[in-house]
């Protein structure tokens, strides 16, 4: 029996990604904004993808503490369906993006250890969508897609009253093992489906969801 897992593939960089994700059955493409990030994506560029992508998938993107004039560039060049949020961006702020956009907002949220699962119950009361990602290691100098996870045993059988996201240092070898030990209904992979950094592989991205999916 399969799993019905949603996949989130982030850091599409090239206009062939887009068919390798829908083909492999991506429920959602990230398109990345922090301009340290291999994957980093001019707005034109952006646009180019984001309008490749085929219906029912969602367009998500990748900004990290982006204001509003940031924001503002970005959601009228760009057609996307989703704002993920992966910097310190306040509940407030959150509240603010929301009202702002009239899109929903995914917040991203790091976890090492057991402490930071409060600020999880935090953003559930504003975001649309939770993201568990890892907190980055020390001297990183990006706060996620680093390849790299966290104790999903932290999280196991946790809920939250919203929908959310499992993500870090994710690779069609651990995502199954990653999926049953927290109960993950949606994942997120930017590094796992790579060749080299920001060069997205299909093989790897089918590889992914055939685990996934189980
Ligand atoms: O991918 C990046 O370069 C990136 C840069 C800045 C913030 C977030 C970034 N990626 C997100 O991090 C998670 C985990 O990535 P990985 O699978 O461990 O490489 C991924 O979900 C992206 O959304």
């Amino acid at each position: 029996m399969t799993r019905d897992i949603r996949i989130k593939m982030c850091g599409l960089t090239r206009l062939k990604d887009v068919d390798a994700a829908a083909d492999a059955g991506a429920a959602y493409i990230g398109l990345n904004f922090f301009a340290r990030s291999p994957r980093y994506l001019t707005l034109d560029a952006a646009r180019e993808i984001a309008q490749a992508v085929p219906e029912g998938i969602a367009k998500v993107s990748l900004t990290v503490d982006a204001d509003n004039a940031t924001l503002d560039a970005l959601t009228e060049t760009v057609p996307l369906d989703m704002l993920q949020l992966h910097g310190s961006e306040s509940a407030a702020r959150v509240v603010e993006i929301k009202a702002r956009y009239g899109l929903p907002v995914m917040k991203v949220v790091g976890i090492a250890e057991a402490a930071d699962l409060t600020r999880l119950d935090t953003y559930a009361q504003v975001a649309d969508q939770l993201l568990v990602d890892a907190k980055p290691p020390k001297g990183a100098d990006r706060p996620g897609g680093n390849a790299v996870s966290f104790d999903w045993a932290l999280i196991a059988g946790r809920r939250w009253s919203l929908p959310w996201m499992l993500a870090g240092g994710l690779t069609p070898q651990n995502v199954a093992e990653a999926v049953c030990a927290t109960g993950a209904r949606q994942v997120d992979v930017a590094s796992g489906i790579e060749q080299a950094p920001g060069i997205k592989d299909a093989d790897l991205m089918r590889a992914f969801v055939q685990a996934a999916q189980g």
